[in-house]
């Protein structure tokens, strides 16, 4: 693949074109709003000049709304030999194609699962979509030479091509994506008129249950709509497991002890049925939370420490998974958590134990 036009030039498609760009691909870049295909260009994804000939992929980085409609248009023009989407939904994109009369064989649905609550240029990432799944949704019309631009197109943005119906992809995202979304919303809603002093003590935990809530209003408003019945499924599902923890937390304190006793067990199963779940969330490809350890170490809180403990980390051949850091009240040392896989935590242990330099937290 040598050249690419990238449609809407927002978070996606400016990551798109970063990361096609960083291989060699040439990008063209067009978006409704000049301003962020020049914030684009001015980052380096691209350039504003229209190609002078047929590109071997178009990318559309748009609305799902808008995806039928801006590919008949592209195709009209002759823009590309294929087109692929990025829309969070895809059987509405589908449907659309169908609807707007545009041609089935050179367009293909896709999906990276990979994002940011961010909008906009600014928020992109040419490494976005290293390791993330990226959904395939080829219909029986897609032609094979266009799947193939496509898988080309995903491993040049080093992500894992997964091929699906898309109905069943929608099915998928409206628990792993969508409802979840829904969930931090309505949690985050819940602190909007919340009273100052309550809100101060917002920390680490709240924010992260709440951080997709920051997302475009309008974008996710559209996304919901598309996939309704399935999200809609899904918010079913837990209500019914948020009335079960309402009827327990009520019965806790009810005056009988055999009531009560029932009531802790349920709010524990309910709490085991969580960890249940999380454990099987793949955190990174191939690694699930299962087969990770945390390390801790202390280290004081000046600049370049943490480079330092990374360098050092780095050279031992341990990599480092995820990392918490918490300043201590004095503002003199800090608390670093280093999540590791289990097989590397007890040669990271021994190395801190033995350093001197840095001291492993107890
Ligand atoms: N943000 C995420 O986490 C994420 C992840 C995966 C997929 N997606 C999907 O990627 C697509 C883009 O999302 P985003 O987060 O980059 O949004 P964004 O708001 O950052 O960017 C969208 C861009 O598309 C442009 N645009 C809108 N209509 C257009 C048209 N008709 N022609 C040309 N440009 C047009 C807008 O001006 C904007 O610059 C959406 O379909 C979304 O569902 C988003
Ligand atoms: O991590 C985020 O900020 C995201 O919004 C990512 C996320 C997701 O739910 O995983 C959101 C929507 C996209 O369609 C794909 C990815």
């Amino acid at each position: 693949m040598r050249t690419t036009t990238v449609i809407g030039t927002g978070a996606i498609g400016t990551s798109v074109a970063l990361a096609l760009t960083r291989r060699g691909v040439g990008v063209h870049l067009e978006d409704v709003d000049r301003n962020a295909a020049r914030t684009a260009e001015a980052m380096g994804a691209g350039s504003l000049e229209r190609p002078d000939r047929q590109v071997d992929l178009a990318v559309l980085a748009v609305p799902p709304a808008q995806v039928g409609r801006v590919l008949a248009r592209a195709q009209e023009s002759g823009l590309a030999r294929a087109y692929l989407d990025v829309a969070s939904v895809k059987k509405v994109p589908h449907d659309d194609v169908r609807a707007m009369r545009a041609d089935p064989a050179s367009y293909i649905g896709s999906h990276p699962l990979a994002g940011t609550e961010r909008s906009g240029p600014l928020a992109a990432r040419a490494d976005l979509f290293e390791g993330r799944p990226w959904v395939l949704t080829p219909s029986e019309l897609t032609g094979q030479d266009v799947l193939n631009t496509a898988l080309e197109m995903v491993s040049l943005c080093d992500g894992m091509p997964v091929v699906m119906d898309a109905g069943v992809h929608d099915h998928a995202v409206a628990l792993v994506s969508h409802a979840p979304h829904r969930l931090s919303s309505l949690l985050a809603a819940r602190l909007e008129h919340a009273a100052e002093d309550s809100v101060r003590l917002a920390g680490q935990g709240v924010a992260d249950v709440t951080r997709i809530a920051a997302g475009d209003a309008r974008l996710w408003g559209d996304i919901l709509r598309s996939n309704a019945t399935a999200v809609a499924d899904v918010l079913d599902s837990l209500a019914a497991g948020l009335g079960r923890a309402v009827g327990a937390l009520r019965a806790v304190s009810d005056a009988d002890p055999l009531v009560r006793r029932r009531a802790q067990e349920e709010l524990e199963e309910l709490l085991r049925e969580g960890n249940r779940g999380c454990a099987r969330i793949v955190r990174k490809p191939g690694t699930r939370r299962t087969e990770l350890a945390t390390v801790s170490v202390t280290i004081s809180d000046k600049p370049g420490a943490l480079a330092e403990l990374f360098t050092s980390i780095g050279d031992l051949g341990v990599n480092i998974e995820d990392v918490r850091i918490e300043h201590g009240q004095d503002q003199t040392r800090g608390l670093v958590e280093l999540v590791v896989r289990k097989d590397s935590a007890a040669e990271l242990s021994r190395w801190l134990e033995s350093g001197g330099t840095w001291a492993p937290a107890r």
